[in-house]
């Protein structure tokens, strides 16, 4: 599966502007015959949280739209990182997921709203898991604050994921925390983890990328890059097996003494 990773600027409010920015980069990164390209999280509008009536997406249309077309005219599968969106008069961070034909394959609410940034005050939970599944691997998408439940990620990895994407919005200040958690999340569910931040500032916060893909053994295939653009690299879903093969941790799991 070869990926592109969008660590891109997102600039405050002006959707418009970032709609595109996205097309841009989708034109850019096909380019490269990629397999899937990942966009980081509320790209449509960073965190103008108080303007989210303005600049929501209605129902994804827009973003659904964008994405479908793209990855159609491509070839090419699209996480399409997340996007303020509206429905029915309430706000979401929802992450659209496209297939080579242009079909919306996924619709993720962002489960764990993150109150440091004072999402709960603005925008609605999510309520389902994020399990679909890309040229036949079976993959999962979590968004950003999620990652810092491993529960969750535990769910979408016992359906089948192999790939688990992760698209932030991570303040520079608690990268270390991003880096450590991203990697613990890939061995202990011994999948891919491939987690695209953004670089960039708002109003209250530096963003300074570090966007990652981590192998099932813990290796880290990409980080601490820190520049606005695409990185380009290749991973073998083979490693996946080979490693859960070798320690068995599913098999081992003792759901005697807890549940999840
Ligand atoms: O958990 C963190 O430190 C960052 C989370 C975050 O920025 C978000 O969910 O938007």
């Amino acid at each position: 599966m070869k990926l592109a990773i969008v660590q891109m600027d997102i600039l405050f409010g002006e959707s418009e502007k970032n709609y595109q920015a996205v097309e841009k980069y989708i034109e850019e990164a096909v380019k490269s015959d990629v397999d899937v390209i990942v966009f980081p999280e509320m790209w449509n509008t960073a965190y103008a949280l108080d303007r989210l009536s303005e600049l929501a997406d209605e129902n994804g249309l827009k973003t659904k739209e964008i994405l479908s077309r793209l990855a159609k005219k491509h070839n090419v599968n699209i996480v399409g990182g997340s996007v303020a969106t509206k429905k029915e008069n309430r706000f979401y961070n929802t992450m659209y997921v496209s297939d080579r034909n242009g079909n919306i394959i996924a619709e993720y609410d962002k489960a764990h709203l993150f109150k440091l940034m004072d999402e709960h005050l603005f925008m609605e939970q999510g309520q389902r898991d994020n399990v679909f599944e890309l040229d036949g691997i079976v993959c999962g998408g979590v968004i950003c604050y999620d990652l810092r439940f491993p529960e969750w990620i535990r769910v979408h990895t016992l359906a089948g994921a192999k790939v688990i994407f992760v698209p932030a919005e991570w303040p520079k200040l608690r990268i270390d925390h991003w880096q450590l958690l991203l990697q613990a999340r890939a061995i202990e569910n011994q999948c891919f983890v491939v987690a695209v931040n953004r670089v960039g500032t708002d109003p209250n916060n530096e963003f300074n990328g570090h966007s990652m893909v981590i192998a099932p053994w813990g290796e880290v295939m990409l980080s601490k890059k820190t520049g606005e653009g695409i990185y380009y690299l290749e991973i073998n879903l083979q490693e996946v097996e080979d490693v859960r093969n070798r320690i068995p941790i599913y098999e081992d799991r003792r759901t005697d003494l807890y549940k999840s």
